[in-house]
This record gives C-alpha cells, structure tokens and sequence, in this order.
C-alpha cells in the first residue's frame, strides 16, 4: 500500500494518484471535498425515473423501445463535482489547465493536484479526451474531454466534434475498466453550441453507443446544471430511449 498522503498539502500527483488507487471505495471517501455527495444508488435510470416522460407531440421515436438500455443510462439535474461514479467528464479547453464554468469547479472541487496531473498532459485536441485521477473528488477519475467552440453556428464539424468528445471519452472509460460516466452539458455553454442541437447529438450517441456497449458499464449519466437543460433532455430521452 502506498504511503499516506494528505490531499490538502501534497504536491507530488504521481504519489497521490498511487496512493488513492490503493483505497477501497469506503476509505477514498474519507479523502472527498464534501460530505454532501450522491452515491450511483441513489440515482434512477431512466427506465424508472422516465415514466411520465412525453416527447413533443408532433415528433416520434427515432429508436425503438429498449428497456434494457433505458436502465443503464440516466439523466439528472445536479452539481457533477458531487457525484461519486467512477469518472466524471470535465467541459474542458485544449490547453487543460481550467477556466471557469464545469471546468472551474472541477478543479476546485478537486484541488491542485488535478491541475499539476493535468499539466502533464500537454493538452488535448478539440473531439478528444484524457483521463486524470479525480482527487478530492469523490469521482474517481476526471475525463477531460475539449468541445467544439460553437459560438451559436454549429455546423458538421462541430457536430462531429461534439460526438467525438462524448465517444473519446467513453473509450477511454472502457480502456481503464470504469463502469459510471457521468457527462455535463458539453460546449453548451462558454462555447455556445445551442442546447437543443446538442442534446440530439449526444441522445443519437449514447444509444448508439449503448446498443453496442451496454453490457460493458453500470450507468451513463446526463448530469445537467440548468433547469432548460433538465426540460430538452426530458423531452428529447422519449425520442431516443422510448420506454414502450
Ligand atoms: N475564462 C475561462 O477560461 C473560462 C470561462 C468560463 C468557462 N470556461 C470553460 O468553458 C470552456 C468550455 O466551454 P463549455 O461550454 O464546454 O463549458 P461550460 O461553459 O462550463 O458549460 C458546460 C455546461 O456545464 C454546466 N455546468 C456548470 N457548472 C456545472 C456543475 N458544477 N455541474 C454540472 N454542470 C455544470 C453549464 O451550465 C453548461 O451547461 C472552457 O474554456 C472551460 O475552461 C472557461
């Protein structure tokens, strides 16, 4: 086992991420920035959650039911610095050392130790994603993954970039074994690709992605921020995920 470290004071990420590695489930949480996070147990799949979902009424489903996909994917309005899933992925920009929005408060929440790992990296090209230990957080990893810049005129490649993003940073989450993504409302914000164009890319992903990958993780999670964001997803889930 790797010697103790203390999070708060350390300053050698390689010995920190070696040492949390080493903790079981229950001692990480002794390491956590808050008390106050939400345990995967306690969050509904869709398949549950989505019951009185309605899509809008003068659109159908472009999939067919799946319940067995609906129960490995949620969606939630939540602060994802609090969810204790094995990654969570941060909006980031290509240079990976922070800024504001999701991405300031993941490194807040998780502390310096996240910015010196993430300096290491030597960035990341738009559409893809590198993975971090998570730190104080109580995700165990961090997903970096850097979204179109859209300034409010996404067009095909900024489409296939946002996709990229999402299927880099579920990649990268099947290499290292981990079994509950959770994902913000990446480029949405700061970077200005509207919300409802992007929710029908993400949704189009992740059933595709599921149909061919449900079997290898516990739960991908849609955690929003923004009550609008709450009300697209919950609009949109039925044409993607439809529950009958
Ligand atoms: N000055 C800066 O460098 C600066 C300023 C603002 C944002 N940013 C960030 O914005 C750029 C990326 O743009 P983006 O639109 O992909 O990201 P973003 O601007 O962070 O927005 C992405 C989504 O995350 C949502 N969000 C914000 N906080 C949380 C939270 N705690 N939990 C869950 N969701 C949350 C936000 O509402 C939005 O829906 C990057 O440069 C990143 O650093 C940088």
């Amino acid at each position: 086992m790797a010697a103790k470290v203390d999070l708060v004071t350390a300053t050698d990420w390689r010995e920190a991420k070696a040492f949390l590695q080493g903790l079981s489930p229950k001692q990480r949480r002794q390491h956590y920035f808050t008390r106050d996070f939400l345990a995967l147990k306690s969050v509904e799949p869709w398949r549950r959650a989505g019951k009185g979902a309605r899509a809008p009424p003068d659109e159908t489903p472009r999939f067919p039911p799946a319940p067995a996909l609906a129960e490995k994917l949620s969606l939630l309005r939540h602060d994802i610095t609090r969810l204790e899933v094995d990654a969570i992925v941060n909006a980031a920009n290509s240079s990976l050392l922070g800024g504001g929005g999701v991405d300031g408060c993941i490194h807040r929440a998780a502390g310096e130790l996240l910015g010196a790992e993430c300096r290491s990296l030597g960035g990341c090209e738009t559409g893809g994603a590198k993975l971090t230990c998570g730190y104080r957080l109580p995700a165990r990893y961090v997903i970096h993954a850097v979204g179109p810049v859209a300034g409010g005129q996404p067009g095909p490649t900024e489409e296939a970039q946002l996709e990229s993003c999402y299927r880099s940073s579920l990649r990268l989450a099947l290499e290292h074994r981990l079994r509950s993504v959770a994902f913000p409302c990446i480029s949405t914000g700061v970077f200005g690709y509207p919300s409802e164009a992007a929710a029908d890319v993400v949704l189009r992903t992740l059933r595709l992605w599921l149909e061919e990958n449900a079997a290898k993780v516990d739960r991908i999670l849609i955690c929003v921020f923004l009550e609008k964001d709450e009300e697209i997803y919950r609009s949109k889930l039925p044409l993607y995920f439809p529950l009958a």
